[in-house]
């Protein structure tokens, strides 16, 4: 193997700058060329390839998004294209790609590798953790600190006005985010789309506080889900039952902002582990940090096994804030 690429795909994480630098000096200490392809798999179908030399990593390690721009591709989920793109890296003299993404991008790194022969390694970038086979994903502790920061100070204003808020965290498909942020910040409930929600128990607690002669401010953390507008429809239905609630969506503060010293040496660690990977001759993997262990696992498992939600988390919520 004499050169290796790397790119960045889907929603962006605050950690994916410290991975590129990883792999870029691990990747060039080991005399192999380093190329960066730009916006993600939209980059990679058109060319735009840079070759990358340690100076172009050099001050990242702190910096939020990506060095090498990320974007989503419909495109890349058709095999024609797919097959072009491992073209355009032969045609680079590339022998391998690295892909810094969620449970998209590494679906597509899979089906890259499966059917071109292209090697490829995954790396877990994005701030939902919804990626099995890593406790934790690049962005993650980052976009959970993040959401704290705000929801500590929303959290001042409920209390002075003894006024319910319902905020909205990211995650489409997952709670992860909400249930650590929801534990984190002593939240009165937390909506997940793993678990039905039951509006009716909200309202009685916070009638029972009332009636306990308990002001009825009070934090419910929200994940966004899969149907946009989730926070509002609940705000009304709160609405009908007398509740004033104020409504907060957090948004894309999530996605920004310098790494956590968490999320910069996990970006590190599986960087460089993923240059060792590729230059090993394993292919179609991501690495991930299983219980402070490197870990690698097949794509294949990756994108066919859901990393669940530990209901302990959620249910330790409920009972830690009443
Ligand atoms: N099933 C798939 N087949 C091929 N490529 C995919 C597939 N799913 C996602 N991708 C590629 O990965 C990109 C990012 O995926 P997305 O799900 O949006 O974000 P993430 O990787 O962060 O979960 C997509 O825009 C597409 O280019
Ligand atoms: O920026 P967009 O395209 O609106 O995407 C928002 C989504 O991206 C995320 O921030 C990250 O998701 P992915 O890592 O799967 O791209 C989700 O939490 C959120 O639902
Ligand atoms: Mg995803």
């Amino acid at each position: 193997m004499r050169a290796i690429a790397l790119l960045t795909s889907g929603g962006d994480s605050p950690g994916m700058n410290p991975a590129v630098r990883s792999i870029t000096r691990a990747a060039l200490n080991q005399g192999i060329k380093v190329f960066g392809i730009n916006r993600g798999y939209s980059g990679l179908i058109i060319g735009d390839i840079t070759e990358l030399h340690s100076s172009d990593v050099t001050n990242i390690v702190q910096r939020g998004g990506t060095i090498l721009k990320s974007d989503r591709c419909e495109a890349f989920k058709d095999p024609v294209v797919r097959n072009q793109a491992a073209e355009i890296l032969r045609e680079h003299g590339i022998d391998g790609l690295i892909v810094i993404g969620g449970d998209g991008s590494l679906s597509g790194a899979h089906l890259l590798t499966q059917e071109t022969g292209i090697p490829v390694i995954g790396l877990p970038g994005t701030i939902d953790n919804d990626v099995y086979g890593t406790d934790d994903t690049i962005g993650f502790d980052t976009a959970v600190n993040t959401a704290l920061e705000a929801i500590d100070k929303i959290r001042d204003t409920a209390i002075s006005h003894e006024r319910i808020f319902l905020v909205e965290v990211m995650g489409r498909n997952s709670g992860h985010i909400a249930s650590q942020v929801g534990i984190a910040c002593g939240a009165e409930m937390i909506v997940v789309p793993e678990y039905e929600f039951n509006l009716e128990s909200l309202c009685f607690s916070l009638a029972t506080q009332r009636a306990r002669g308990e002001g009825s401010s009070g934090i419910i953390i929200v994940a966004e889900g899969p149907r946009p507008g989730l926070t509002s429809r609940l705000a009304t239905q709160l609405e009908e039952h007398g509740e004033k609630p104020g409504v907060c969506i957090l948004g894309h503060i999530q996605r920004g902002g310098r790494p956590t010293g968490h999320d910069r040496v996990l970006a590190s660690c599986l960087g460089a582990a993923a240059v060792n990977y590729m230059l090993a001759g394993f292919s179609d993997m991501m690495i991930g940090m299983v219980n402070n262990e490197i870990v690698a696992t097949n794509l294949q498992d990756i994108i066919e096994k859901k990393k669940v939600l530990n209901p302990q988390l959620v249910e330790l919520a409920q009972l830690l804030h009443k």
